[in-house]
């Protein structure tokens, strides 16, 4: 495990506070899974340079980062956020659905103890998968779509039910993770492309990604459909800033009439292998 972060980060920045976690990409990324999409040629080098771009944009927006041991038999393990739910103290280990993915587990959870963090585990016949799990006031939705199943959902309720989380199943079809199709932008609006979205009633009631048990009180706060489909991806980076796919500039257009500072990276490599901005980090206490 390694830390990465670059000593000038700006320690008046509103996410300095914060941690993720990275995995570099490793030599098989370009066998990595795909469900829902056709293969198309990934061009290994060119997404070594865009993780080091999405690495250097959570730094210039004041975030400290710290890689995961490479894992360079998984070609999926740059999707580091499948690898592991965290929630207050606690860091849920999962049990990827898809085999292959299983032993990207492993150091993940000595980068979480080195954090601080209580560990638990998704055990069999469970499976979880971190972009299946999108958490908002005291709610944690699981997507429950192919990855991550009902034992899977079930066990993560038991980890959390002594801090007051109530855990939703929430089915789809349409794309990989739950969070393929759906993310939260800062002020609770859900934001889906809605051609990807089974049921957008779902989030009428918009959410509140903090997480923090508290809603957000925002009276428009509700489901706003974006044009493209990496419209839907935002990682939340602190205050009324986003980082997203630079492949939805209208959609990111939107967030900006709507008040967000929107950092834009080009992950275009990683698309190609069903992978969003969402998924090639893990947001930690700080
Ligand atoms: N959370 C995510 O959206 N992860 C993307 C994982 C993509 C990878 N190719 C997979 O199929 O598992």
């Amino acid at each position: 495990m390694t830390d990465t972060s670059p000593a000038s980060a700006d320690p008046t920045s509103p996410g300095e506070r914060h941690l993720a976690l990275v995995r570099r990409p490793g030599p098989r990324l370009a066998e990595g899974l795909i469900t829902h999409i056709d293969r198309q040629p990934v061009d290994v080098e060119r997404a070594q340079r865009q993780w080091e771009a999405y690495v250097d944009a959570l730094h210039a927006n004041g975030w400290r980062t710290v890689e995961v041991a490479p894992a360079d038999d998984c070609a999926d393990a740059v999707f580091v956020e499948d690898t592991v739910v965290v929630h207050g103290d606690l860091a849920v280990l999962t049990r990827p659905g898809a085999p292959s993915r299983r032993a990207e587990v492993d150091a993940v959870e000595e980068a979480v103890v080195a954090a601080g963090y209580r560990v638990a585990r998704i055990e069999a016949p469970g499976t979880l998968e971190g972009g299946d799990v999108l958490k908002f006031g005291g709610t944690v939705w699981v997507g429950l779509g192919g990855r991550s199943n009902e034992e899977g959902m079930r066990q993560l309720a038991a980890h959390l039910e002594p801090a007051g989380v109530q855990v939703v199943g929430v089915p789809f079809s349409r794309v990989l993770h739950l969070k393929s199709g759906v993310t939260a932008l800062p002020d609770g609006t859900v934001v889906g492309h809605e051609p990807l979205v089974d049921d957008p009633a779902v989030w009428a009631g918009g959410a509140d990604p903090a997480g923090d048990g508290v809603g957000t009180g925002h009276a428009d706060a509700g489901f706003l459909p974006v044009p493209e489909e990496s419209g839907a991806h935002v990682v939340l980076l602190g205050g009324d800033r986003v980082l997203m796919a630079a492949d939805a500039p209208r959609s990111a257009q939107m967030f900006r009439d709507r008040g967000c500072t929107v950092t834009e990276v080009d992950i275009s490599e990683f698309i190609k292998l069903e992978g969003c901005v969402t998924c090639l980090s893990v947001r930690l206490r700080g």
